[in-house]
């Protein structure tokens, strides 16, 4: 039997590795969870949801604001973790900081190392730091998972090894569909904070509208274009309302708030600023959602599968297989732009429909079946 350690420490982590953990213990595998620490506030509950309790617990102190402390800090606890777990194989999955230095703790150890969600790029120096991170990540592990074709080619033109590299589709299609199935068939309530609930309560089944937005390189003025956008189509759809869970920092609030207050008290009643959500609420809401704008990477995939159209409020994307499949549109952060093409949405049924695929570009809901399979097989 082989041992995994699967090194995670942020809420995207959690929600696309879940899926992994529960294959490979379904198989009697000894799957164990390294939390890291790296976004503390939301993880704890995720775990709980997952049922994957972390077997080894790491406090980053990140006294000094830089990557390079907090790569040491991540690289020094890591290892010790590593050394105490003593795995036959590292899992980590895709961009953050905890996952290249797992990377790079499982190589220093020669212990190998499988990859999740591999292979994507924008082929820009943004998003930073995580473009080089999925880059170096690729040049230590010894099993690639990309999710799609495309991140499958940009594996081989990196030098990967074909053999190295199995495209199984991405993890987070199969956690989205089996929250789905659970809230259909177990947990009909996805226990929504009060606030939302009393909103939608108050106005469904009006159109309802999904914002969220929390990349750094839309922090600042992006944020307020994307506000004002979300208040014009307030003020041209009487019938659309809006729920916007909002990024922790405090500047990003302050922005969206500013914006939001100079609407008139009609529109800013459609709309619900709120708390980010817990993980079933927020796929309950992009399941009932008629659209939702977003410059989320794993929002864009759920949606996806979840036969939601997306606008996306990015100049460029890693996850473009959803632009070329007809079921998203890169809208930028320009407030014409957004603007002409929800109300688009909003108003052309044709097109709306056209939007919504039948099919999920990045993949069918047995990516951790086939991990599972490549990982035990060849283990
Ligand atoms: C700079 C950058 O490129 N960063 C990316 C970003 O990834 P992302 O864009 O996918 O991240 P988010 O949007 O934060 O998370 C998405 C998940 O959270 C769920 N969600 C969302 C709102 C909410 O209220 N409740 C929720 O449950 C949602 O359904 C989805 O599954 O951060 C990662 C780690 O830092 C990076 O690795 C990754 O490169």
């Amino acid at each position: 039997m082989t041992s995994y350690l699967a090194c995670m420490g942020t809420r995207p982590e959690i929600i696309k590795m879940a899926p992994v953990y529960r294959t490979l213990k379904e198989r009697g595998q000894t799957v164990r969870v390294l939390h890291t620490g790296q976004h503390d506030g939301m993880a704890q509950a995720l775990y709980r949801f997952f049922d994957m309790t972390p077997d080894y617990n790491m406090h980053i102190e990140r006294k000094v604001p830089t990557l390079s402390h907090l790569t040491a800090e991540l690289m020094q606890g890591m290892d010790e973790q590593v050394a105490r777990a003593q795995p036959d194989v590292v899992l980590v999955q895709g961009d953050t900081a905890s996952a290249l230095v797992g990377a790079m703790v499982g190589y220093f150890r020669h212990i190998p190392v499988a990859h999740i969600e591999a292979g994507l790029r924008t082929g820009l120096p943004e998003p930073f730091p995580e473009e080089k991170n999925r880059e170096l990540i690729g040049r230590l592990a010894s099993w690639h998972f990309p999710p799609t074709p495309k991140a499958t080619a940009n594996l081989l033109h990196e030098g990967i090894p074909a053999h190295q590299i199995h495209e199984v589709g991405n993890t987070v299609i199969d956690t989205a569909l089996w929250v789905k199935r659970r809230m259909l068939h177990e947990q009909p309530d996805p226990g929504l904070a009060p606030d939302a609930l009393q909103f939608l309560a108050k106005h469904l089944p009006a159109r309802l509208l999904l914002v969220t937005a929390h990349r750094r390189e839309n922090w600042g003025q992006p944020i307020r274009l994307i506000a004002s956008a979300v208040g014009e189509l307030l003020k041209r759809h009487h019938d659309l309302v809006v729920v916007w869970p909002m990024h922790p920092n405090p500047d990003v609030r302050q922005d969206i708030h500013t914006a939001c207050n100079a609407l008139s008290a009609e529109c800013r009643n459609r709309l619900c600023l709120t708390e980010p959500l817990n993980y079933p609420s927020l796929i309950s809401l992009l399941a009932h959602c008629h659209f939702t704008l977003t410059d989320s990477g794993g929002i864009q995939e759920e949606a996806s599968a979840l036969r939601r159209p997306v606008l996306i409020t990015r100049e460029s994307t890693e996850r473009q297989e959803l632009v070329d499949a007809g079921g998203a549109w890169l809208v930028g952060t320009d407030p014409d732009c957004i603007v002409e093409h929800a109300s688009k949405l909003l108003n052309d049924k044709a097109t709306y429909q056209s939007m919504q695929l039948s099919q999920s570009p990045f993949g069918d809901g047995q990516s951790s079946q086939r991990i599972a399979d490549i990982l035990t097989r060849m283990h």
